[in-house]
């Protein structure tokens, strides 16, 4: 049992969605782990019956009969059973007696949310350590939506789309398990590595077919590294690189970017010392920053038409006609969602608006639109960058409109903080949401 004198019990997160092997790889673990450590484990599914649990349960009684499994159904742990989750394992840790915790997040699981449990209740976050996040990847599935740029629409009853959903997964982990690469082909596979090394760069990735993975490399390692899963995503590594690169320009050339010439980078500079541009992993990438508006029409066309060389796009938009809020967009794969990201400073009432901009000193700020602006990081292969950057600027305001009443446009896009965008493919129409 673990007192309050033991060390804390290192959890490994599984994660991955619906059907890519999360529970092959856990009996595979179960039934091949050394027999030295005792493994709990908690199966979370999102349908009233678990049948992961049943799955396990009947693995641990053919192997050793020690391991206990315990479930959490009808739900999903990193959101509506977030508080169960944190309780349980509490309970866990205080009555059970066991080496190591293993759980399985449902396929819906945001693998930070879960890991966010674990840190921000303090019960567990004193009984348990993240040892390691792995998120188990279908390459075949992977490759359909990232690589063949299929739509992909089914197994997510739920408002984000799969591939928001496959990429974020990826995109916190610092190990990627690369399942049923027997379904794909040797070339299929090397596109499908290079995507996940893009969207992160920092985490390891294994070859496996039907789970069978070394339990040595991802339970019990010490592997997790809050930097690493969190700030490794592809996207922000090339948002940060490009804003170096432009920082480091700046400071040599005295340069200075107007609306619609060539990129601006702005904010916060961080010290990385190991960036890597996407580049490095054979995919490339382009920061787009302007300060002026898109406008709403045209851009809702080029997001239906999203250059087919673009894996990811993530940053703030600035939509004309919806001056109070910084527009998110999130794209992956054939997939787009935009949703609020918070209020632009320039829309806060003055004293807020005051302290904002003094937390804030590197913010850019323009005279008359204050810090609304564009700012869009995209990795991809062989992007076409002039083409994506002339494609964009055509959906800015002209010098014209920018003198219009933007009020009076057509406008799909999200206006307060519970709505997205998202792209029905029944009716083929973009439409916003209530989430
Ligand atoms: N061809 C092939 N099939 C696999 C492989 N790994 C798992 N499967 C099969 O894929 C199906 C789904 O595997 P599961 O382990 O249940 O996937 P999961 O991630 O736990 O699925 P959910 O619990 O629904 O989220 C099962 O029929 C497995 O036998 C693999 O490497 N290759």
């Amino acid at each position: 049992m673990s007192t309050e004198n033991s060390d804390p019990i290192p959890v490994t997160i599984l994660s991955g969605c619906l059907g890519a092997g999360k529970t092959t790889t856990l009996n595979y673990l179960l039934k091949n782990a050394s027999e030295e450590r005792d493994v709990a484990v908690l199966v979370n599914d999102m349908g009233a019956v678990n049948i992961d649990a049943e799955l396990v349960e009947r693995q641990v009684t053919l192997t050793d009969g020690e391991t206990s499994v315990t479930e959490l159904s009808n739900g999903c742990i990193c959101c509506g059973l977030s508080n169960e989750f944190g309780r349980t394992i509490v309970e866990l840790a205080t009555t059970a007696e066991f080496d190591v915790l293993v759980v399985e997040a449902s396929g819906m699981s945001d693998p930070a949310e879960v890991a966010q449990t674990v840190h921000r209740n303090r019960q567990a976050a004193f009984h348990y350590d993240l040892d390691t996040i792995v998120t188990v990847v279908d390459a075949a599935l992977f490759h359909d939506v990232f690589v063949a740029d299929e739509e992909v629409t089914e197994m997510t009853g739920d408002a984000k789309p799969l591939s928001d959903l496959l990429a974020e997964q990826v995109e916190f982990c610092d190990l990627v398990l690369l399942n049923k690469t027997d379904l794909i082909t040797e070339s299929e596979l090397v596109d499908v590595e290079s995507v996940i090394r893009a969207l992160q760069p920092q985490a390891d990735v294994q070859m496996i077919e039907h789970g069978r993975v070394d339990s040595n490399i991802l339970i019990d390692v010490g592997r997790f590294d809050l930097e690493t899963v969190s700030g490794g995503a592809g996207w922000k590594q090339a948002h940060q690189y490009h804003q170096e690169q432009t920082d480091n320009d700046d400071k040599s050339a005295h340069d200075s970017h107007g609306n619609g010439g060539e990129d601006r980078h702005d904010h916060h500079s961080h010290d990385h010392d190991h960036l890597h541009p996407p580049e490095e992993f054979g995919l490339t990438s382009l920061s787009y920053a302007r300060q002026r508006p898109f406008h709403p029409d045209r851009l809702v066309d080029w997001l239906a038409d999203v250059p087919n060389d673009i894996v990811r796009a993530k940053g703030l938009m600035w939509v004309a006609g919806r001056e109070r809020h910084a527009l998110n967009c999130n794209l992956a794969g054939t997939q787009v969602q935009v949703d609020v990201n918070g209020q632009w400073a320039a829309s806060m009432p003055a004293f807020q608006q005051k302290s904002y901009r003094e937390a804030r000193p590197d913010l850019d700020w323009d005279e008359e639109w204050g810090d609304r602006e564009i700012d869009l990081v995209f990795i991809g292969h062989d992007l076409n960058k002039t083409a994506i950057r002339n494609s964009l600027d055509e959906c800015l305001l002209t010098d014209a409109e920018m003198n219009e009443d933007w009020e009076r446009y057509e406008n799909p896009f999200p206006s307060r903080a519970e709505e997205e965008l998202v792209f029905d493919s029944d009716v083929e129409k973009w439409g916003v949401t209530t989430v």
